[in-house]
C-alpha cells in the first residue's frame, strides 16, 4: 500500500483554525496558498482534517474521478433536504437520480422558461425606488424564487402565494443549520432543529398538493416544469420517481439555485457600478438587441466573485493518489473555487474586472468552476447562466444604473452563498423605454 502523503499546512489546534476561518474566510485562503503554495491540509471544525487544493492539474485530476473513488462530502445537506436529494444521493442511486434530471435543465426547455423569468424581474423592478441607495439582493432573491416555484414547481395561484410565503424562512433557517451539527438529542420542536421540520412538514404538505394536481391534470404532457417533467420521467427499469423523492429534490433545486444566482446578480449589481466603461458597453449591447458581452460579463462575475468558495469531495478506497499527494480513505478534500479563479497562471491580471477576457474564448470548466465540475457539476448551471442573463438584459433595457466610485462591496457568508456586504447597492433611474430588437438569451453563455 502507498503511503499517505498529505500537503503541509498550519499546526494550530481546530478551534484556533477555525475561527482563523471564520473571521477571514478569504484572506486567510490566499494567506495560506502565499505560506504553503496550491495545496495545504487544513484542520476545522464540521470538516476536520482537511485537504484545500487550487493546483489546476490536481483539481482537474479530482472532478474526474469517478464516484467509486471519491465522493460528495455530505455534511448536513442530506438531512435537511431529505435522503432522496441528489446531494444526499451516492454512488449508482445518484447517477440514476441525476440522469432524470439533467434534461428538464438543457436546450430547448430553457426557452419556455425565459418568459416566466422576465416577467418576474418585471414585477420586481416595477418596486424599485429611483435616485436614491438600495440593496438589489432581496429583489434577486424574490425574483430567482419565484422564477424556481413556477418553472421548476410550477406553482401558481394559492400554491405559489403559500410557498413564496413559507419558503423564504425555511430556507434562511436550514442555510444557517447546513454549518451546525445534528445534536444527538431532540431539542424539542422550538429549537432551531425542531422548528426546520415543522417547515419541512408544511412544506411537504403543499408538494403533496401540488402533485395530486399535476397527476389529475389532463395537459400535463404540454407543461414545461420540471415537476412535470419529473412526474412524467422513468427510470432505466421503466419506475417512476416516488413523491418523497420528487418533493426532496424539488427542495434541493429550490436550496441550489435560489440564493446562489441571487447573490452572483447582486455581485454584477456591484460590480459593473465599479466598472462604468463595462456598463456603458453593455448597455449599448442591450440596446442594439446583442448578448455576447452580457454572457462574457456574466462569466467574469462568476470568475471574480464566486458565491460558492470551496466544493469538496471524500476519498472512499484505501488510498487515492492525486497529482503530488497520496490521500487516505475517508480523507475531505476541497477545491478552492476562489483561489483557483484567482490564479495568475490561468486568468491574466485576476484582480481586474474585465468581461472581454472571455468574449472571444470560452473558459476552460476545469479552470473556471463556478459551478464545481465532474460528475457532481451544478445540474443548474444552464438554467442559471439563462436566467442571469434575462434579469440583466431586463435590468439595463429599462433602468440606468449609475456607478459608483465607492470601495468595492465586501464579501458576506450568508451559510449557503457569499453575497456582496451591502447587498449590492444600486442607484437607478428609470430610461425612457427604448424599442429593443427581440433577442432570446443565449443559454449557452460559458457553459
Ligand atoms: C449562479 C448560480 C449557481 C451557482 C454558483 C451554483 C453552484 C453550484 C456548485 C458549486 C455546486 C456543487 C458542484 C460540485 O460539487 O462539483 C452545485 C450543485 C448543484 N446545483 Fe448549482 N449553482 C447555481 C445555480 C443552480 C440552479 C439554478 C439550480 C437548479 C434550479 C442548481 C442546482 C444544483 C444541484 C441540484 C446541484 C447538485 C448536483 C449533484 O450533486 O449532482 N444550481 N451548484
Amino acid at each position: 500500500m502507498t503511503s499517505v502523503k498529505l500537503p503541509p499546512g498550519p499546526s494550530a489546534p481546530r478551534a484556533v483554525q477555525g475561527l482563523y476561518a471564520l473571521l477571514k474566510p478569504q484572506r486567510g485562503m490566499r494567506e495560506l496558498r502565499a505560506r504553503y503554495g496550491d495545496a495545504f491540509t487544513v484542520n476545522v471544525p464540521i470538516f476536520g482534517r482537511a485537504v484545500v487544493l487550487s493546483h489546476p492539474g490536481e483539481i482537474k485530476q479530482l472532478f474526474q474521478t469517478s464516484n467509486e473513488l471519491a465522493e460528495n462530502i455530505e455534511p448536513n445537506l442530506g438531512r435537511l433536504l431529505g435522503p432522496g436529494s441528489l446531494f444526499a444521493l451516492t454512488g449508482d442511486e445518484h447517477r440514476k437520480q441525476r440522469k432524470l434530471l439533467v434534461p428538464p435543465f438543457h436546450g430547448r426547455r430553457l426557452g419556455a422558461y425565459e418568459r416566466i423569468i422576465e416577467e418576474e424581474t418585471l414585477r420586481e423592478l416595477a418596486s424599485w425606488p429611483q435616485q436614491r441607495p438600495f440593496a438589489t439582493l432581496p429583489s434577486m432573491m424574490r425574483i430567482t424564487l419565484n422564477a424556481i416555484l413556477r418553472a421548476v414547481f410550477g406553482a401558481e395561484g394559492a400554491d405559489l402565494e403559500r410557498l413564496r410565503e413559507q419558503l423564504p424562512r425555511m430556507v434562511t433557517l436550514g442555510s444557517r443549520l447546513a454549518a451546525v451539527p445534528l445534536p444527538r438529542v431532540d431539542l424539542g420542536r422550538w429549537s432551531p432543529w425542531g422548528r426546520f421540520w415543522g417547515y419541512r412538514r408544511e412544506f411537504d404538505a403543499i408538494i403533496d398538493g401540488l402533485i395530486a394536481k399535476a397527476r389529475r391534470d389532463d395537459g400535463l404532457d404540454e407543461r414545461d416544469d420540471v415537476l412535470a417533467l419529473m412526474l412524467q420521467s422513468r427510470y432505466d427499469d421503466g419506475t417512476a420517481m416516488s413523491d418523497r423523492d420528487i418533493a426532496d429534490e424539488l427542495l434541493t433545486l429550490l436550496v441550489a439555485g435560489h440564493e446562489t444566482t441571487a447573490t452572483t446578480l447582486a455581485w454584477a449589481v456591484e460590480r459593473l457600478r465599479r466598472h462604468p466603461a463595462v456598463l456603458r458597453r453593455l448597455v449599448e449591447e442591450v440596446d442594439e438587441g446583442g448578448s455576447a458581452y452580457r454572457d462574457a460579463t456574466i462569466t467574469e462575475v462568476q470568475r471574480a466573485r464566486p458565491v460558492i468558495d470551496l466544493v469538496g469531495r471524500q476519498v472512499r478506497v484505501e488510498t487515492l493518489e492525486l497529482g503530488r499527494w497520496v490521500l487516505p480513505k475517508g480523507q475531505s478534500v476541497m477545491v478552492s473555487i476562489a483561489l483557483m479563479h484567482d490564479d495568475p497562471a490561468l486568468f491574466g491580471r485576476p484582480h481586474e474586472f474585465d468581461p472581454s477576457r472571455f468574449l472571444d474564448a470560452k473558459p476552460d470548466l476545469y479552470q473556471w468552476i463556478p459551478f464545481g465540475g465532474g460528475t457532481r457539476r451544478c445540474v443548474g448551471a444552464a438554467f442559471a447562466a439563462m436566467e442571469m442573463n434575462v434579469v440583466l438584459r431586463t435590468m439595463l433595457r429599462d433602468f440606468t444604473l449609475l456607478p459608483t466610485t465607492e470601495r468595492d462591496e465586501r464579501w458576506h457568508s450568508r451559510g449557503v452563498a457569499n453575497a456582496p456586504g451591502k447587498g449590492g447597492q444600486a442607484v437607478v433611474r428609470r430610461r425612457a423605454r427604448v424599442t429593443t430588437p427581440s433577442t432570446p438569451a443565449t443559454t449557452s453563455g460559458a457553459l
